[in-house]
């Protein structure tokens, strides 16, 4: 299902869409006009558990971003997200380039906790004309409890993980989606099959800068950090590592690798928290257009097969 036909129905409406008169027949789709992380809705309940629905995005329309201001972040990482107008125009020239290739099929963004699949994903999202979603938002949504770390808990794991299959499964089935995954998602192959509808992107960062941006927001809402002793920065750097030696193949089967410190060296320095999201979102379409073209693949099917 094309996303913006769902999206179209921005008023109190019954849904229309040929999978929606399938699978959500009977479910009020409601919008309230609201802001963009409110642009799913749940429906109500089918199997006895709800439904996520895509509304409306206010903001359908392709433009180019080009300063994102952190909120909350600690004075050490404290940093205006500027992009250069350079950076901006060589974005939104990528973008063109890619996009009839594209042909409307979504990316997934994979990687580690705080790799930035939604900051990025955001800024591919606009300047590709798509949606954006989070996956672990909607599974809040569908289980209706509002963090992550509160389903974990009242929950369990488990439960976390098989609604995001759900979850993935669902948009798996549409088209122009930018979707931000859970860091988890990539150990479950079935994952795999619904991303690969569309095409996967891993972010691959280093660990060191997962933590400092991790410690910076705290791990309050990452529930496999809490176990860990110590400050913010230490907690997460110990967890991160276990979690990214168990995952690394796993992140490897995606279908382009955006490696942040290959970024670095292109523009010349080793340091990666100099690097913009807008500069990563580039690199992320250059490596789209290479896998789409057939230049490069980092491996599709070998965690499957594996
Ligand atoms: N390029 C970047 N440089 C510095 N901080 C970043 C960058 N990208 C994201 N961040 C910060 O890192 C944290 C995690 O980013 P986020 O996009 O939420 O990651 P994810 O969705 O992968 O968990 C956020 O505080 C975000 O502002
Ligand atoms: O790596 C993981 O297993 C997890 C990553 C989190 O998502 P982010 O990658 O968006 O932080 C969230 O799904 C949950 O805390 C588990």
């Amino acid at each position: 299902m094309e996303a913006g036909a769902a999206l179209s129905l921005q008023s109190c409406s019954w849904i229309g869409c040929e999978e929606a008169g399938k699978k959500y027949r009977g479910f009020l789709l409601f919008s309230r006009g609201c802001g963009e992380d409110k642009r799913f809705q749940t429906l109500g309940l089918r199997d006895s558990r709800p439904r996520v629905a895509l509304v409306r995005s206010r903001h359908p329309e392709s433009k180019v971003s080009c300063c994102y201001k952190k909120s909350g972040a600690s004075s050490a990482e404290s940093q205006n997200f500027n992009a250069s107008v350079d950076e901006a125009l060589i974005l939104k020239r990528k973008a063109e380039d890619i996009t009839s290739s594209l042909n409307g099929r979504c990316i997934y963004l994979v990687g580690m906790m705080g790799s930035g699949k939604t900051t990025v994903g955001k800024i591919l999202s606009e300047v590709l004309g798509y949606s954006f979603f989070d996956s672990d938002k909607l599974v809040e949504q569908a289980v209706g409890v509002p963090s992550v770390a509160q389903i974990f808990k009242e929950y369990s794991e488990a439960f976390f993980r098989d609604n995001g299959s759900e979850v993935l499964r669902d948009l798996s089935k549409m088209h122009r989606l930018v979707v931000a995954t859970g860091g988890g998602a990539v150990i479950r192959p079935v994952n795999w099959k619904y991303m690969q509808q569309g095409i996967t992107v891993w972010l691959d960062v280093p660990l060191e800068a997962l933590a400092r941006r991790i410690a910076a927001v705290g791990t309050a809402s990452r529930p496999l950090l809490h176990q860990e002793p110590g400050d913010p920065y230490t907690k997460a750097f110990v967890r991160l590592s276990t979690l990214s030696e168990e995952r690394g193949e796993a992140y490897a089967n995606a279908d382009a690798r955006v490696c942040l410190q290959t970024i670095a060296a292109k523009q010349g320095h080793d340091d990666v928290s100099s690097l913009t999201p807008t500069a990563i979102a580039v690199e992320a379409l250059i490596r789209i257009e290479s896998f789409l073209t057939g230049k490069a693949s980092v491996g599709r099917l070998s965690y499957l097969q594996g």
